[in-house]
C-alpha cells in the first residue's frame, strides 16, 4: 500500500522487523539530520536504503506509480531551491497523462494566456505534483478524488482548470453559459473560502469573473435572480449555501463544476446532510466533481467514491513529502496542569516564530493565548471559531503580515489556512486522530521555502494508549523516536476510536480559575452588601422554602 495512502487510512503500522536495516541506518544518521533539519530539502539526500516506502509498495494492476521531480519552487521564486521528489499514484480508467509544465497545459488545453501570465505573475513557475497530474485530469472533464499533502498547492490544482472550462466570465456574450452560477467551491470554514476566493482574484485578473465570497451579505444580494445570473463561481461554506437553497433565493441547477476542499472534513457526519443537500440541488447533467484533501480516512473515500462519477484518485504520497522535513519530537509532560509551564520553558529558550500552537477547544486556545500574554509572550495571537468575524479576520491578516509571531488556534479552525511561513508546530493538546497530527504539523511550511520546520507534541498520561499511532507516524516518515515508544503496544481498533476524546478543562491554569472565581465571588459579596446597605435592610439568610 502507497505509504501516504497508509498514513491517510489512520491505520499506520511500521514493520520494524523487516525493515530493521533501514531503522538501523536511519538512527546511526540521526544526528547529522537533527543538527540540519533543513539541509535536506532534495528527494535524492535520502539514502536509498531509507526509502522503503518505495520498497515496501507492491504494485496493483490497475495503478501507475510514477516518480516526478515536483517542480515546484519556493513561494519567494528562488528556483535555486532544490526540488521535492513527489511519489504520485494514480488510479482509474484511460488517466490522461500529467503535465511537466505550464506550458504544456497551454499547449494541450489552449489555455488562454491570461490565465498562464497570472499564474507567473503570482510566482508560480512550475506546476506541483497534484498540479501536473490533477489539472489535465479536470481539464479532461473527469471526477477527480486528489489527496496530496498540506501546502503542496491543491487549490491552483483545481482553480486553474475551473477557470479554463468556464472559458470565459459569463458577462462576454462569446460563451453557452446558461443561466446561474456555474461553478461552485466548498470548504469548511469562512477563512478558508476567504483564502480560496483571494486565490480566485489572482486567476481571474485582467478578465470581469464574477467570484463571490458566500456571506450573509452577498446571498442577500444573490436573492435577485437577475444579480445571481452573472456569477461565474461561488466559494462557500456548506452551511451557507444550504441556508439559501433552503430559503429558495439560490438555484444550483446550472452548477458544472463541484469542488469540495479538505474533502475529508466535509464529509464527516457534521457536514454530510449539508453536502448531500447541495449535490442533490446540482442537477446539471454532467456536472464534474472533484474532491480534494491531505487525508481521505476509508469511510470519507469510501463516501466520496459514491459520489463521484467514474473518478480518477491521484495520491501525491511520502516519498519525500514536507513531513520528513519536519524535525518532530514528543514530549511528556505528565498532566495538564503541567502543559503550561512546559510551553514557557519552551518559549525561555530561543524558537523560531512564527509558531503556531493547537489545543483542543475553543475557550482552551483564548485561555492558553491569555497566559502566554500574561507570562510575556511577545505578539501572542489567538484564533477560533468562537471569535467575531472581524476579530478572525484581524488575527489572520496579522499572522500573514508576520506581526504574530504565536498562534493560538484550534484544529477545525487552522484546516486548510495558508499560514505563511510557519516555522513550528507545538501540538499542547495531544492530535486527536493520526490525520489530524499530519494535517497540524502540515501548517510547518519548510518543504516550500527550504526552512528549518519543527513540530512538538506535548502529551500526558492521558495520552498514553495513543502515544503508537503517532510514534509509527514519526518513524515513517523516516524520523526516529525512542525505543521504549516504538515497543508500545498497537492501541485496538476500539482504543483509537477512543483518541482524541479525553475531556479537558476549559481553562488551561486552574490557578487562574480558582483566582477568578475568588474575585468573582468577592465583587458579589461587595456588590451584595451595598445593596442591602442602600436598602437600609440588615443581612439576612437566603430565602428557603420554609421561610414562607
Ligand atoms: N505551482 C506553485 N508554485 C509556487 N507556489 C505555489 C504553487 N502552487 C501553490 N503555491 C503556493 O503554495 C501555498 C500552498 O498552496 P495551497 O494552500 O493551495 O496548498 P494546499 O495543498 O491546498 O494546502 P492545505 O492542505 O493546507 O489546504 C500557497 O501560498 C500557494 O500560493
Amino acid at each position: 500500500m502507497e505509504a501516504f495512502q497508509l498514513l491517510s487510512r489512520g491505520g499506520v503500522q511500521f514493520n520494524k522487523n523487516r525493515f530493521r536495516k533501514d531503522v538501523e541506518i536511519f538512527n546511526g544518521k540521526l544526528e547529522t539530520e537533527q543538527q540540519q533539519p533543513q539541509a535536506s530539502t532534495s528527494g535524492s539526500e535520502l539514502p536509498a536504503a531509507l526509502n522503503f516506502f518505495k520498497s515496501g509498495k507492491k504494485r496493483k494492476l490497475d495503478e501507475e506509480p510514477d516518480e516526478e521531480d515536483d517542480p515546484k519552487s519556493d513561494t519567494e521564486g528562488d528556483n535555486s531551491i532544490p526540488r521535492q521528489r513527489h511519489r504520485v499514484t494514480t488510479k482509474g480508467s484511460n488517466i490522461p497523462e500529467y503535465a511537466e509544465t505550464f506550458e504544456d497545459l497551454r499547449d494541450r488545453y489552449q489555455l488562454s494566456s491570461l490565465l498562464l501570465s497570472n499564474l507567473s505573475n503570482n510566482g508560480y513557475s512550475h506546476p506541483t505534483g497534484i498540479q501536473s497530474y490533477g489539472i489535465p485530469i479536470l481539464l479532461e472533464s473527469r471526477d477527480l478524488a486528489a489527496i496530496s499533502p498540506t501546502g503542496t498547492g491543491k487549490t491552483i490544482s483545481y482553480l486553474l482548470p475551473t477557470f479554463a472550462s468556464l472559458r470565459a466570465p459569463v458577462a462576454s456574450a462569446d460563451v453557452d453559459a446558461g443561466l446561474g452560477v456555474r461553478a461552485v467551491i466548498l470548504a469548511p470554514t469562512r477563512e478558508l473560502a476567504h483564502q480560496i476566493h483571494n486565490e480566485c482574484l489572482k486567476l481571474a485578473q485582467g478578465r470581469k469573473w464574477r467570484v463571490v465570497l458566500f456571506s450573509k451579505a452577498t446571498a442577500n444580494t444573490l436573492s435577485d435572480k437577475a444579480a445571481r445570473d452573472k456569477v461565474d463561481i461561488i466559494v462557500s461554506t456548506p452551511l451557507r449555501l444550504v441556508a439559501s437553497l433552503q430559503s429558495g433565493s439560490l438555484s444550483l441547477s446550472n452548477v458544472r463544476h463541484l469542488i469540495f476542499d479538505e474533502a475529508d472534513r466535509m464529509l464527516d457526519n457534521e457536514f454530510l446532510p449539508q453536502i448531500e443537500e447541495i449535490v442533490a440541488a446540482c442537477t446539471y447533467p454532467n456536472i464534474q466533481k472533484a474532491v480534494f484533501s491531505a487525508t481521505l480516512p476509508a469511510n470519507a473515500e469510501k463516501i466520496a467514491m459514491d459520489m463521484l462519477h467514474d473518478p480518477i484518485r491521484v495520491v501525491v504520497g511520502l516519498k519525500d513529502t514536507p513531513l520528513p522535513l519536519i524535525v518532530q519530537s514528543l514530549t511528556y509532560v505528565a498532566d495538564d496542569a503541567s502543559k503550561l509551564p512546559s510551553l514557557l520553558t519552551y518559549f525561555s529558550q530561543p524558537y523560531n516564530p512564527p509558531v503556531l500552537i493547537f489545543t483542543s477547544s475553543q475557550p482552551r486556545a483564548s485561555s492558553l493565548a491569555e497566559e502566554l500574554v500574561l507570562n510575556g509572550i511577545s505578539n501572542v495571537d489567538c484564533l477560533h471559531a468562537g471569535m467575531s468575524k472581524k476579530e478572525r479576520e484581524d488575527a489572520v491578516s496579522r499572522m500573514r503580515k508576520g506581526e504574530s509571531w504565536v498562534m493560538v488556534s484550534t484544529e477545525v479552525m487552522a484546516r486548510g489556512m495558508d499560514f505563511k511561513g510557519v516555522r513550528e508546530v507545538i501540538n499542547y493538546d495531544f492530535p486527536t486522530t493520526v490525520q489530524s497530527y499530519i494535517h497540524r504539523i502540515g501548517k510547518c511550511r519548510t518543504g516550500r521555502a527550504g526552512r528549518s520546520g519543527k513540530a512538538v507534541t506535548f502529551f500526558t498520561d492521558d495520552d498514553g494508549p495513543y502515544l503508537k499511532s503517532i510514534a509509527n507516524v514519526i518513524l515513517q516518515s523516516g524520523q526516529p523516536v525512542p525505543e521504549w515508544m516504538s515497543k508500545l503496544p498497537k492501541p485496538s481498533k476500539m482504543k483509537r476510536k477512543q483518541m482524541g476524546k479525553t475531556k479537558r478543562p476549559e481553562m488551561v491554569n486552574a490557578a487562574r480559575k480558582i483566582g477568578r472565581n475568588d474575585a468573582i465571588k468577592k465583587r458579589e459579596m461587595i456588590a451584595g452588601s451595598k445593596r442591602r446597605k442602600a436598602k437600609g435592610a440588615t443581612p439576612t439568610a437566603p430565602a428557603t422554602s420554609e421561610d414562607s
